[in-house]
């Protein structure tokens, strides 16, 4: 089942198309990653779904029937350009804009306490924004994006200006969230986090989408056949150009730390990973790694922004 359904959406600004004809499917209770190049129209598409920009054409529908005004009480949205008042205190703050998406005030209180003990934050509820570093005011946006459960939630760059610990504390609460029911769209530049949480993602670029599917599916396609080969470096000659006579083989490089040497393997069309692993059995070398070589999201989407040129 899916929570969102965007059919051929297309805006223009001016001559400039800035989405040209974007379909995409979230499942319910999943982390849709949405990807691309900048100024490929990712925020176009989240600022229409937002209904803070209309589209030209397309149709959006939410939860199987088309999105209406007041269903932005059902997303919650943590733009790229965060917006918090810098002279009002951060519990006023939470709890005017918790009131604003429907909560009621004890209700709001309530909810603050919970994300200022999840998010280590306690006592900070009578600072003023303009008193926090940024990543402390991006834990207070976070915390304005969910406090009212929405079941959509739209990240942008959700983990721009956290360190790494508190970074990994988000991501955390991002899959909590999903586990409690929430859909997620995420965009972000920063792959390595797309690899931990998203289920399935969309590639835009220059305002088409040229890839999508799940995490896993797209990943499989991408496979080479690769395999890093580790084993001890004395030999590493003889049985580099054993190798070499069978399959296509990288240059060795070692690891002075080991004292491995460690080669990359490439099946040829007909070979399996047991004649290689066979092979090399046959050469009584004293194997120390073997691992498929799988292609990163990062690399996917280097490789196919550059198909697309
Ligand atoms: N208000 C606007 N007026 C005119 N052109 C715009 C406007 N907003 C966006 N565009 C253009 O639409 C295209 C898509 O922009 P968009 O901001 O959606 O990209 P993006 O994928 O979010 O990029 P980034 O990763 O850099 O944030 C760009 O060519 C941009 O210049």
């Amino acid at each position: 089942m899916n929570l969102l359904e965007v059919k051929g959406l297309t805006k223009k600004y001016g001559d400039k198309l800035a989405l040209d004809g974007f379909s995409f499917k979230v499942p319910k209770n999943s982390v849709f990653g949405l990807l691309g190049p900048n100024g490929a129209g990712k925020t176009t598409l989240i600022r229409i779904l937002n209904q803070i920009t209309q589209p030209d054409s397309g149709e959006i529908n939410l939860d199987g029937r088309p999105l209406k005004p007041k269903d932005v009480e059902l997303i919650g949205y943590l733009p790229e350009e965060r917006g918090l008042y810098k002279s009002m205190k951060v519990a006023e703050q939470i709890i005017y804009l918790a009131q604003l998406k429907g909560l009621s005030k004890k209700d709001a209180k309530k909810r603050m306490h919970y994300w200022f003990d999840r998010l280590n934050i306690k006592g900070w509820g009578d600072k003023k924004i303009e008193e926090l570093s940024k990543g402390m005011a991006q834990k207070i946006q976070f915390i304005v994006t969910v406090i009212h459960n929405p079941p959509l939630l739209i990240l942008d760059e959700p983990f721009s200006g956290f360190d790494p610990v508190n970074a990994n504390l988000i991501k955390n609460e991002i899959l909590t969230l999903k586990e409690e029911g929430a859909t997620i769209i995420l965009s972000t530049h920063r792959m390595e986090n797309v690899e931990e949480l998203c289920d399935n993602i969309a590639l835009i670029h220059k305002s088409k989408k040229v890839l999508d599917g799940s995490v896993r599916t797209i990943k499989n396609n991408y496979r080479t056949q690769t395999y890093e080969v580790g084993f001890q470096s004395e030999r590493a000659e003889e049985i580099t150009r054993q190798l070499s006579g069978n399959f296509t083989v990288q240059p060795a490089y070692f690891k002075d730390i080991t004292a491995q040497a460690k080669l990359q393997v490439k099946l040829n069309d007909h070979q399996s990973t047991t004649s290689l692993l066979k092979f090399l059995i046959d050469t009584k070398v004293e194997i120390t790694h073997f691992s498929e070589l799988v292609p990163s999201i990062n690399d996917i989407f280097i490789k196919t922004v550059e198909q697309h040129g």
